[in-house]
């Protein structure tokens, strides 16, 4: 839970995305990226690759028939014409460029993330660490020999040498290889948040023993490594219905094709094999064959962007689905560093006595909240009039909602949800102590969207304390976006009825669910799912990760344990849960961009279709039928041909940076593609081919 969360909540100030701007920078450079992807382009033509693109992949059997033609222009059979292979020369070339410009889309895509893999390699080499053995004694070792369960001692300088858990100290730890950030992270034993720690990054101060948790070669930075190359990318359920679709369309237009040369001798203007397979290439899907993956890749590349490191293109594309977020309150939709705004007393107490009491029930809380507390106590004169070592802490707990501390003398002195403390009191005075008072005080506070927080010593309450929570700027906005995107957005906390619908209500969340425990966030996502919705939810505490798991998407933060990041399909390396809105824009980004350019696809085909058949036929005396009035049909082809080559790379900017995003619905956004790229994509042939043909005719090739 957030309450618990000790690492400072994450600032929105420019400096920081500068920093991680730069970093991404100087990390990839730009020229280098292409120099590699133009290498991997020539390299995916082996055909044990190039088979699994099946569009592609005919294209690259088309180029080595034609190739083959070239070289004997007659072998397929008799063809008439002059120049024959300066023609079939020309369609061979821009076959075998139609086939590069896809691997060079796919292998651009894939850059940045193999750039980022060599970068976290450096930081990935072998160490020498400190292994405890059985009889107390130290003894050095590589690092690759550790395995699960082992014990090793880290020091100040140390190179942390496998994921871990801290099992005693505290220590500051660099993890800027992995977060980018320089700032110092602290580590220590039992919190919750802040005891995992991370092979690869280094100590800075002090030292810690470490209970290993990742064997070699499983540890977080190898999989962070596997992740960004692509290693594990499989394709996604969407990706594999559109290469069927994509497959199906192809053998359609395979149909089409072949059966020409009959009706073209039927008319009497036979057909080259030259000309078949280049009409073939024409009409069938190349365009969003050739992105199609680099599409996907740049999807995942656009989560790592944002400091998200997703487990697979599968959990990136999920977000485009998602139906329903489930969100925290504290720390997600409120800036989460509650602070004691002030102590209201109860009956015959007064404010010193509150503030008291409180500080007593605080001194062990090290929550930001806890910690606040203490400090406005002691600005009141609050003074604590026992030995604080021999007391004892009673720490908070989500399920509790309260904490304290058991005095010396026996007496117990406690701070939580009203409804908590009065529990309390009641299983001590056996009944309950009508509270007017404190009820005003109770409702007062929630109706400020604030959390009050009873306090009490033994079985009596002596007021509450005001915890001011702010709602983040421009958050209704973001939940506005969401809601024209049709995503329902859910509040989930353990705060109070009254505090929950104030703040749910400012924030602009669709439902939310008060005093809730952290069962009940499994069960929500569960309801939800039950009536069909794909949901996404983030998370941080070990008692988040069966809700992560259970979620669609999963987004643990960072700061958070072992069993969380395990359990996420994502990890946020800046920790800040409002990242799973943006997160949940890119997913529906993706869908989008694969949607519009398969549209554009298939309706440039379609329009080739009728830009080039007719000339074909005109021979046969069905010259009228040649409306866009081609030169001849060697340049009507030669002219389809390099348009469809060349619309290839002029997408790829796109392919990768994403189509403009409009929070609309899936259903108002289907319109308004098939609008934009359908028409887009039936009249920009037309415009283009003329083009060229004009080009072409000039520069005299055909
Ligand atoms: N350190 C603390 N000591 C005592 N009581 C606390 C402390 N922190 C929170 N509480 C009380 O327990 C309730 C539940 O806390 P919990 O962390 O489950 O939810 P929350 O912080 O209010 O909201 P969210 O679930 O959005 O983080 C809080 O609303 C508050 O009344
Ligand atoms: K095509
Ligand atoms: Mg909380």
């Amino acid at each position: 839970m957030d309450s618990t969360n000790p690492s400072p909540k994450p600032s929105y100030s420019p400096r920081k995305s500068d920093r991680r701007q730069a970093r991404k920078q100087s990390r990839v450079s730009t020229r280098g990226l292409y120099l590699r992807a133009i290498k991997d382009a020539f390299v995916k033509l082996n055909p044990k690759y190039a088979i699994k693109n099946p569009v592609m992949f005919l294209v690259w059997v088309g180029t080595i028939i034609t190739t083959i033609a070239t070289i004997d222009p007659y072998l397929f059979g008799p063809v008439s014409g002059n120049n024959l292979q300066l023609f079939n020369g020309l369609i061979t070339a821009i076959l075998f460029f139609t086939v590069l410009f896809a691997n060079f889309a796919e292998a651009v895509a894939e850059g940045r993330g193999k750039a980022q893999a060599d970068a976290l390699r450096t930081t990935k080499s072998e160490t020498i660490a400190k292994k405890l053995l059985s009889d107390g004694s130290v003894s050095e070792v590589s690092s690759t020999s550790l395995r699960i369960g082992d014990t090793v001692y880290v020091a100040a300088g140390d190179v942390i040498p496998a994921d871990g858990e801290v099992t005693m100290g505290v220590a500051s730890v660099d993890e800027s290889a992995i977060t980018g950030e320089s700032a110092p992270v602290l580590k220590e034993t039992g919190s919750d948040v802040a005891s995992s720690v991370t092979g690869g990054t280094r100590i800075l101060s002090d030292e810690l023993i470490i209970r290993i948790t990742a064997d070699p070669g499983k540890g977080f930075i190898d999989r962070m490594i596997a992740l960004v190359e692509g290693a594990e990318r499989t394709k996604t359920p969407n990706e594999i219905a559109l290469t069927v679709l994509l497959a199906v369309l192809t053998l359609v237009f395979l149909f089409v094709v072949v059966t020409l040369p009959a009706i073209a001798r039927y008319v009497g203007s036979p057909i080259s094999v030259v000309v078949l397979v280049a009409l073939l290439v024409a009409l069938i899907p190349t365009t969003i064959g050739g992105l199609l993956s680099a599409i996907g890749i740049a999807g995942m590349d656009r989560v790592a962007q944002f400091n998200v490191i997703a487990t697979s293109g599968r959990a990136v594309e999920a977000c485009g689905d998602v139906n329903t977020l489930v969100l925290d309150k504290t720390g997600t939709i409120t800036l989460g560093n509650r602070l004691a705004e002030g102590f209201i007393p109860i009956s015959t107490y007064s404010t010193q006595q509150v503030a008291n009491v409180a500080l007593a029930a605080s001194i062990f809380d090290d929550t930001p909240e806890g910690k606040s507390i203490v400090r406005l106590a002691e600005k009141l004169g609050a003074k604590i009039d026992f030995d604080s070592h021999r007391a004892e802490a009673v720490e908070f707990s989500a399920k509790t909602r309260m904490s304290g501390t058991n005095l010396p003398n026996g007496s117990q002195a406690r701070k939580g949800a009203v409804s908590a403390i009065k529990g309390f009191v009641r299983s001590r005075n056996q009944q309950d102590t009508p509270t007017p008072v404190l009820d005003a005080a109770y409702e007062g506070i929630s109706q400020l969207g604030g959390t009050p927080l009873a306090v009490a010593l033994d079985s009596e309450i002596y007021g509450v304390i005001y915890l001011k929570d702010i709602i983040k700027p421009g958050i209704r906005e973001r939940f506005e976006q969401l809601r024209r995107m049709g995503v329902r957005t859910v509040m989930l906390t353990g705060d109070n009825r009254i505090t929950a619908s104030v703040i749910a209500g400012e924030a602009g969340v669709d439902d939310f669910i008060a005093e809730a425990t952290p069962e009940d966030k499994i069960s929500v996502i569960q309801r939800e799912q039950a009536a069909g919705k794909l949901v996404a939810m983030t998370g941080d505490g070990t008692n988040d990760a069966p809700a992560l798991a259970q979620a669609n998407v999963g987004v643990a933060m960072n700061t958070g344990t072992q069993a969380a990041k395990e359990a996420a399909n994502m990890v946020d390396l800046d920790s800040d849960p409002t990242k799973l809105i943006d997160i949940v824009a890119i997913g529906k980004q993706l869908l989008i961009t694969r949607g519009a350019l398969t549209t554009f696809s298939i309706a440039n085909d379609i329009a080739k279709y009728f830009a080039i058949i007719p000339v074909l036929f005109t021979s046969a005396n069905l010259g009228s039928l040649n409306i866009m009035k081609l030169t001849s049909t060697n340049s009507a082809v030669l002219s389809a041909l390099i348009y469809n080559a060349l619309i290839i790379p002029a997408l790829i900017p796109l392919a990768l940076t994403g189509v403009k995003f409009q929070p609309l619905t899936a259903n108002q956004l289907l319109q308004r593609n098939i609008f934009l790229y359908g028409l887009g994509g039936v009249i920009a042939p037309f415009i283009a081919i003329k083009l060229i043909d004009v080009l072409i005719t000039l520069a005299g090739l055909a």
